[in-house]
């Protein structure tokens, strides 16, 4: 469950007074340095985007702030309150989810199996239903609900998964390549709704991506990582910096004219 005081966990809108706070990650893998000195501070109802060339370590943080993968340093969250904890909720998107298309397999039976223990073989109770929906409101996607897994577009699956990785608000949400593949208005739409939910949610989100020009449009912050931390700040200061450039070319930025404070809605 998320604390009791983060403003996430009553929906409330944005407080800017929920922080993650990584320090001094690093990871070693078969003897290779692969992370090293990372020290991050990523606030509540901000994107930010981790950029770096192949090989940089992107997946390897995001691995290591899940815990999959072994590292020192310390993650830690402060909830509005200020209190600390060393064991923030984390939601992750992935790139891909491996199943079987041709398995009969329903969006509801996904969240059926993934939040509760009721056999997905049993049919779904109603109470359980009603939270799914929800859940698929979130996204605007309510009506995926009994849609079969293998029968959704890739920008489809990918929204499913992020009202999985909602369930319930957690403090933290990674999202590494979510929408690789997808096609560029389903990588618009969702990225809108990413956008939108960091307000709405108050979330901190550390979003994996190369796809640079759609990152200048959606991040609040960007984090230029190659082992460690080269570069961070504002996608104006980022796509400014000589490293960057050398590595990836000159940015033009290109900014949103669309308002997401969610008062709209
Ligand atoms: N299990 C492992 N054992 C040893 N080395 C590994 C392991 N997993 C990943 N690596 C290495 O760690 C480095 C970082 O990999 P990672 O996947 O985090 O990079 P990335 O920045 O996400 O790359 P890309 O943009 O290509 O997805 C790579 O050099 C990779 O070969």
């Amino acid at each position: 469950m998320a604390a009791p005081n983060s403003c996430k966990a009553t929906e409330n809108p944005a407080c800017g007074l929920c922080c993650t706070k990584i320090n001094n990650f690093a990871v070693n893998l078969a003897d290779t340095v692969i992370l090293q000195d990372v020290n991050l501070h990523i606030h509540c109802g901000e994107l930010t985007a981790i950029i770096g060339p192949n090989g940089a370590g992107k997946s390897t943080l995001l691995k290591a702030i899940l815990g999959e993968i072994p590292h020192q340093g310390e993650l830690r969250f402060l909830d509005a309150a200020n209190r600390s904890t060393s064991a923030p909720l984390v939601g992750y998107v992935p790139q891909h989810l491996d199943f079987d298309p041709g398995a009969p397999i329903s969006v509801m039976d996904l969240f059926g199996a993934s939040t509760s223990r009721w056999p997905v073989c049993w049919s779904h109770r109603q109470a359980q239903r009603l939270n799914c929906q929800t859940a698929l409101k979130r996204v605007q996607a309510s009506h995926l609900l009994d849609r079969r897994l293998g029968k959704l577009s890739g920008g489809e699956l990918q929204r499913v998964l992020l009202a999985l990785a909602l369930t319930p608000i957690p403090d933290l949400l990674l999202l590494d390549e979510p929408v690789s593949g997808v096609d560029q208005r389903g990588m618009e739409i969702f990225y809108e709704m990413v956008s939108d939910l960091r307000h709405r949610y108050d979330l901190s989100i550390i979003l994996v991506s190369h796809d640079l020009n759609l990152m200048a449009r959606y991040a609040d912050r960007i984090v230029y990582l190659n082992k460690t931390v080269i570069c961070s700040g504002t996608p104006a200061e980022v796509f400014n910096n000589d490293q960057v450039i050398k590595e990836f070319g000159k940015i033009e930025l290109c900014p949103l004219d669309v308002d997401h404070s969610g008062k709209g809605d």
